[in-house]
């Protein structure tokens, strides 16, 4: 479980980009975060694998309190937390195989990333997880032949590799065509219910928020203005999530009533 009691971050120059968090996800949800550029997402969900450090209140994973962890034990941590991020972060003059199996191995010896020794074991689950995002055929071609989706994919199966409780997605399809957002979209939801892997995800795209998660949180101002089932969500709730009243931003009714069109068309 994540938990988050009245957290606040304040970054060093001062700014309050979250205040007043308080949030439980149970293992196995697939929460879609959403709201605004500049809302806070991309800070909540580095605060839970300790990317960004907490400035107040309680934030647990699975019991553990995140804010007093350090050095090995927040390696440890990350470990249980996979990340995926945009841009795929990948070795790209590598083989799909080898950039997989350098996340299996923790702490490897240099000599063995720099020979590529690994196992008969290792390999296996390498290949395992590639299978389970649907690439093992790529598995010895070069990173950097493949296409967006399938750098995405490579990116979720080195995550899947490590054995992960949770993955935390920071905008995994935005560079993706629409076609292959969704199949990399299936992939997460394929995860989230076959391996009951707790899915957090900053996405921008409200209608495959809408489309593959269970439950959406709506972050405005760095404060959370709504949390619900995907269901509970409609144009007013949209509208009050994304409506930035601070800067006195309107709201574009027509670009909701299009977002809830094509979710319509999705579902
Ligand atoms: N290192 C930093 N120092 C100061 N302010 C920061 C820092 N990182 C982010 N911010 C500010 O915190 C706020 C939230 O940023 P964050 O990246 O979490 O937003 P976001 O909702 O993920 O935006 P986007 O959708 O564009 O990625 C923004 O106003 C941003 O300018």
């Amino acid at each position: 479980m994540i938990e988050f009691k009245e957290v606040e971050k304040r970054y060093p120059n001062g700014f309050l980009a979250l205040n007043h968090i308080n949030l439980n996800i149970e293992q196995g949800e697939f929460v879609a975060i959403i709201g605004l550029s500049g809302a806070g997402k991309s800070t909540l969900l580095r605060c839970i694998n300790k990317m960004h450090d907490i400035s107040g209140g309680t934030l647990r994973v699975n019991t553990i309190n995140v804010g007093q962890l350090k050095g090995r034990e927040v390696r440890n941590l990350r470990r249980n937390i996979g990340m995926i991020f945009q841009s795929f972060n990948l070795v790209t003059r590598v083989s799909v195989l080898k950039n997989v199996l350098v996340s299996i191995v923790p702490n490897m010896p240099f000599w063995r990333k720099i020979f590529g020794v690994f196992t008969r074991k290792e390999k296996l689950q390498a290949l395992m997880a590639l299978d389970q995002v649907g690439i093992l055929e790529k598995a010895y071609v070069r990173v950097d032949q493949l296409s967006g989706g399938q750098q995405q994919r490579v990116a979720l199966a080195r995550t899947l590799a490590q054995n992960p409780k949770i993955i935390l997605a920071d905008e995994p399809v935005a560079s993706l065509d629409p076609v292959t957002a969704k199949q990399v979209m299936e992939d997460f939801k394929r995860i989230n219910q076959e391996l009951n892997m707790t899915i957090l995800m900053n996405i921008h795209h409200v209608d495959l928020a809408l489309a593959y998660a269970t439950r959406v949180i709506g972050v405005r101002n760095g404060e959370i203005v709504f949390d619900g089932k995907v269901d509970e969500i409609n144009e007013e709730t949209l509208a009050f999530i994304y409506n930035d009243t601070k800067e006195g931003r309107g709201v574009n009714h027509h670009a909701m009533e299009a977002t809830i069109a094509e979710k319509n068309s999705i579902a």
